[in-house]
């Protein structure tokens, strides 16, 4: 990180939403402190702290909160669900309110109390996904898989295959090749969707940018929408990922998930490791 002078403090939390792990910055008030360099540092799991993405809090004039993305790979990443909720979290308990608001590059994003949990309104999906179109069905011949895929954009690009059996799909081998394909420009998330039923639907995933992760909750919701479109499935409907259980209900608003958080620990960065980055 090219500082002139590196600070010396630079506090930070880490949170989990489903094991959809996060390290939060609150740059409110100051500048801004990630680069790609440094979300790659932070983001190496033995030599950093290690994440799904990094998410860094800043100061707005529009909403309680603006929030910027990024992926451990050091690319950003333009929606995330579950950081949406798990920093919607911090926000709601600082001002004691029962509906925040944050603003991500989407848009407007609405963080409610749901229980225990956290429901975010990720908004719209979108209709079109650079050149390809929701649900038109994606000529895979020179991909590794069979299918009709769906895609779908949550303020990040999704693309959805409808598998007979989640846990024996091989997830990391046909994730890889979808992400980097030359259909999808902008890279993709890959999402594997096994529907059990019309309210419930086992998903598993493969991130842009970061991979095999226990979690994405853009990708829950790409995944309700897809399987709604196809007829599978009610507009809401429990999901079962890696690391548990979400609720997708797709409204005349947007498309709400609701689920867990958890805040892991606080901490702060060495002055030594940061002059290294
Ligand atoms: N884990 C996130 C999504 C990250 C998407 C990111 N990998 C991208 O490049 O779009 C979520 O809960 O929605």
């Amino acid at each position: 990180m090219q500082h002139e002078h590196p600070p010396s403090r630079l506090p930070f939390l880490k949170m989990h939403g489903l094991g959809n792990d996060f390290v939060i910055f609150d740059s409110r008030g100051s500048a801004a402190v990630v680069t790609p360099e440094l979300a790659r540092a932070i983001g190496d799991r033995n030599r950093g702290v290690g994440f799904d993405q990094l998410a860094e809090i800043r100061s707005s004039d529009m909403a309680d909160i603006d929030l910027d993305f990024w992926n451990s790979d050091g690319s950003r990443a333009g929606a995330c669900g579950n950081a949406t909720r798990c920093v919607g979290r911090l926000i709601l308990d600082e001002t004691g309110k029962d509906e925040v608001t944050i603003r991500t590059e989407r848009g407007i994003l609405i963080a409610r109390r749901a229980g225990d949990e956290v429901s975010v309104n990720m908004g719209h999906p979108q209709l079109m996904w650079d050149e390809v179109p929701l649900s038109r069905p994606v000529d895979v011949e020179h991909l590794p898989l069979d299918g009709d895929p769906v895609a779908v954009g949550m303020g990040n690009p999704h693309v959805v295959f409808f598998v007979p059996n989640a846990e024996e799909t091989d997830v990391a081998g046909w994730g890889r090749k979808v992400e980097f394909d030359p259909l999808f420009p902008q890279r993709t998330n890959v999402e594997f969707a096994e529907v059990r039923a019309r309210n419930e639907i086992r998903m598993r995933v493969w991130e842009r940018g970061t991979g095999i992760t226990l979690a994405c909750g853009s990708g829950a919701c790409a995944t309700a929408v897809a399987a709604n479109l196809r007829g599978l499935t009610d507009k809401k409907v429990r999901m079962e990922v890696d690391g548990g259980w979400l609720t997708l209900d797709w409204r005349e608003d947007g498309v709400w998930m609701t689920g867990p958080t958890q805040l892991v620990f606080k901490a702060e960065f060495d002055a030594s490791f940061l002059e290294r980055v």
